[in-house]
């Protein structure tokens, strides 16, 4: 493709991301898939251009909005393909006009007011002083009040380390190599990596090689997840031969991890209202040589499998659906589809996914609360009104449990574990590790637990 058929192609993507309701990766999914011609360099030039346009839309929209005020509405994402060849790229309106010359798949000639829109942002700076923080940062203006609640008056640089793309993390999959092993394994196929500073699996790839063309990808001997995920699941503590569930599994991400690390022995159930999620999990856990794992579809929190198992599990892990504040750096286009009444919803969500998935954690046994999100609504206050309503589980210390898994010093203070991506260099993730009192008896149910696996 010529690089101006790739601006109409980034353009095309663009207005498909923004109709409908879809995010912005399954939108870009579906639009390669309908035009399986465009070659792998293209579709990275073209998935380069938009979400160059996705990370900084905040600051490219200020400046479409300070010349529409003056000049009337250009197409909207054209607009937000030229500000960001000029103010991103670098480019002259000049240069703008040679790919936007009409000719074959490229896009149609600037008209007057573009041409004059992408003067007048020549020399500019996309950063200026006019703009409001939210602006500035890249983030929905509502959010601001959580986030200054959470960060105090750091926030904003936790913003700003969400604004540029995140690395690829991988973790080494233990049931089929070792990390040293991995690395060596990526380097026979030309992709170098390093070990991560925190995840004793964890390694990150310079640049961004087609992982599912890999061999040791395909071999199972890696997977993909972000080095904060993989901690999440580690700081489950599952060990060879428990009974473990996984009580919002999705497609299996940190399924893969615990099943790891419990040796593949003992017994996951992997659950999720998500059925078809949770089925498609299959090919990845046979991927990762993974066959301790039961997948089970719910109908709510509240599906009667749990009352039938109340008091069966050593370690339940709720992974829940949360704001994902903490995962700006991988789907920029979240934060501004998240909308002000999505965090009341979820906290209600995650309050009642917590108080069903505890009855199935035995005396002794530890339930696990995981989100990737940074606000203290889904995270520390949630936990914080869980005990408050379940006297018959404490939080064990993060510290410990960090130091008994991982065997280093834990890096964030307090009884629970905020990862950042501007402290920790990860996605934003949070994890408290709660017990059920040993002498607190078995889970509150009005039936006996039945085995029915
Ligand atoms: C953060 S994602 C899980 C990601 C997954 N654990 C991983 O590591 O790849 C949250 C999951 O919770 C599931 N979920 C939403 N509502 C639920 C409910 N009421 N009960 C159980 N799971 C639920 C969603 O379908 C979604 O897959």
């Amino acid at each position: 493709m010529t690089p101006g058929a790739r601006l109409q192609a980034a353009i095309d993507l663009l207005t498909d991301m923004h109709t409908g309701t879809a995010p912005a990766d399954r939108s870009a999914a579906a639009f390669f898939r309908n035009r399986r011609y465009i070659g792998g360099s293209d579709r990275r030039a073209i998935l380069d251009h938009a979400y160059a346009v996705l990370r900084q839309m905040a600051k490219l929209d200020w400046w479409i909005g300070e010349f529409v005020s003056e000049q009337g509405l250009p197409h909207l994402e054209r607009a937000r393909i030229i500000a960001k060849l000029i103010l991103i790229d670098g480019w002259t309106a000049d240069k703008v006009a040679g790919s936007f010359d009409g000719g074959d798949y490229r896009p149609k000639q600037m008209n007057r007011t573009e041409r004059s829109f992408a003067l007048s942002l020549e020399g500019a700076d996309i950063r200026n002083g006019a703009q409001p923080k939210w602006v500035r940062f890249e983030y929905p203006e509502w959010i601001e009040k959580s986030l200054v609640k959470r960060f105090g008056p750091g926030y904003e640089q936790e913003m700003a380390a969400q604004i540029d793309e995140a690395a690829t993390d991988i973790r080494a999959n233990a049931l089929k190599a070792t990390r040293e092993e991995a690395i060596a394994a990526l380097a026979a196929e030309n992709v170098t990596a390093t070990a991560t500073h925190l995840s004793p699996l964890g390694l990150r790839l310079d640049g961004r090689p087609p992982m599912g063309a890999l061999k040791c990808f395909q071999d199972g001997l890696i997977e993909v997840q972000d080095e904060g995920s993989q901690l999440a699941a580690l700081l489950v503590d599952a060990r060879p031969g428990q009974r473990v569930v996984d009580f919002c599994a999705g497609a299996g991400g940190k399924t893969l991890a615990i099943a790891a690390a419990m040796k593949n022995k003992g017994k996951i159930v992997a659950c999720d209202t998500l059925k078809g999620r949770v089925e498609r999990a299959g090919d990845r856990l046979k991927r990762a040589g993974v066959f301790n794992v039961e997948r089970r579809g719910l109908e709510s929190e509240r599906d009667p499998w749990v009352k039938r198992h109340a008091g069966s599990f050593d370690r339940v892990l709720v992974d829940a659906p949360c704001s994902g504040t903490g995962t700006w750096r991988r789907n920029p286009d979240a934060k501004w589809n998240l909308q002000p009444d999505d965090l009341p919803r979820l906290a209600k969500l995650q309050a009642s996914i917590l108080d069903s998935a505890q009855r199935l954690v035995k005396p002794g046994g530890r339930l696990v609360y995981a989100t990737c999100s940074l606000l203290a609504e889904e995270n520390d206050h949630q936990i914080d009104a869980f005990l408050a309503s379940h006297p018959d589980f404490e939080r064990l210390p993060i510290a410990d449990v960090w130091r008994d898994v991982i065997g280093t010093d834990c890096p964030a203070d307090g009884p629970t574990l905020s990862l950042t991506p501007m402290r920790h260099g990860t996605d934003g993730f949070f994890v408290a590790v709660m017990t059920r009192k040993a002498s607190g008896g078995a889970a509150q149910t009005e039936e006996p637990a039945v085995e029915q696996e």
